[in-house]
């Protein structure tokens, strides 16, 4: 069998998208994506998109880890299949998708795309560290040492110590400007460090606010992979109008012979 893909990325989380508008992709063979995520033996990605028809939106994304698993919202993920959407014709300057956490909506502002993400009512703060779901799980944590921090050993002590199985993406996070802050992920499924994560800094954003340490409802993330920003509005019940704005590239596509 022949596969058509294409390989995308946002800021560094790379990803295969998938038109499976026809519904031929075997949608339950973990060893097929983990084969296709695998950077050695595969085309190498962080996770693998599917692009299918809803019947009440512009269409329908599936999500799956490196790990080859269905996993919750991704959110750079998002953004690069609103551009992969563009690309093959099924929408043209924006678009309204069905995801595992409801409905989005996106546009294109120049060469970035702005994702709409579910409303947050719930930040977590702990004493050293906020819990939130952005659509993904996710802790968030403040720490001097962010350079040098060996993320993929400390974030896969959290994700497993902390929140056992099904466990959370760790962000770390640096101050470096009131409207910016500098964040590093874990993110589980990859079971690594990303070189960004769009419901991560979503999550940074929210709890740095819900902190105290911004008071700006738009906010500069830096990451490995580039700069994103996060726009939202604040209210006694959380958070609404949450906006993930960044580049989302195609980098190539091909045919694979399964
Ligand atoms: N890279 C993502 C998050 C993907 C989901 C995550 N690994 C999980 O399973 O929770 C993003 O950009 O949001």
């Amino acid at each position: 069998m022949k596969l058509q893909f294409y390989k995308y990325q946002g800021t560094g989380n790379d990803f295969i998208m998938i038109d499976n508008r026809d519904m031929l992709f075997s949608k339950n063979d973990t060893k097929l994506v983990q084969r296709l995520c695998d950077r050695k033996f595969g085309i190498g990605a962080d996770g693998l998109i599917l692009l299918e028809n809803d019947d009440d939106t512009d269409f329908k994304m599936v999500y799956y880890n490196a790990d080859g698993n269905q996993s919750t919202m991704c959110g750079n993920g998002g953004r690069c299949l609103v551009a992969f959407a563009k690309e093959i014709g099924v929408i043209s300057d924006r678009a309204e998708f069905m995801a595992v956490d409801g409905l989005h909506r996106a546009e294109f502002q120049n060469d970035e795309v702005v994702l709409e993400m579910q409303p947050v009512d719930l930040v977590e703060n702990f004493e050293g560290y906020s819990y939130l779901d952005t659509g993904s799980p996710h802790h968030v944590q403040l720490i001097d040492n962010l350079e040098s921090l060996d993320v993929k050993q400390e974030g896969s002590r959290l994700r497993y110590g902390k929140y056992g199985k099904a466990g959370s993406n760790i962000n770390f996070v640096k101050k470096l400007k009131d409207d910016l802050f500098a964040v590093r992920t874990y993110e589980r499924g990859v079971e690594d460090e990303t070189l960004s994560c769009g419901t991560g800094v979503t999550a940074v954003a929210l709890a740095m606010y819900d902190r105290g340490y911004t008071k700006n409802s738009a906010v500069g993330l830096e990451t490995p992979g580039g700069r994103l920003e996060v726009l939202f509005e604040a209210n006694d019940k959380g958070y609404k109008n949450i906006k993930l704005k960044g580049k989302a590239e195609k980098v190539f596509e091909g045919i694979l012979e399964l």
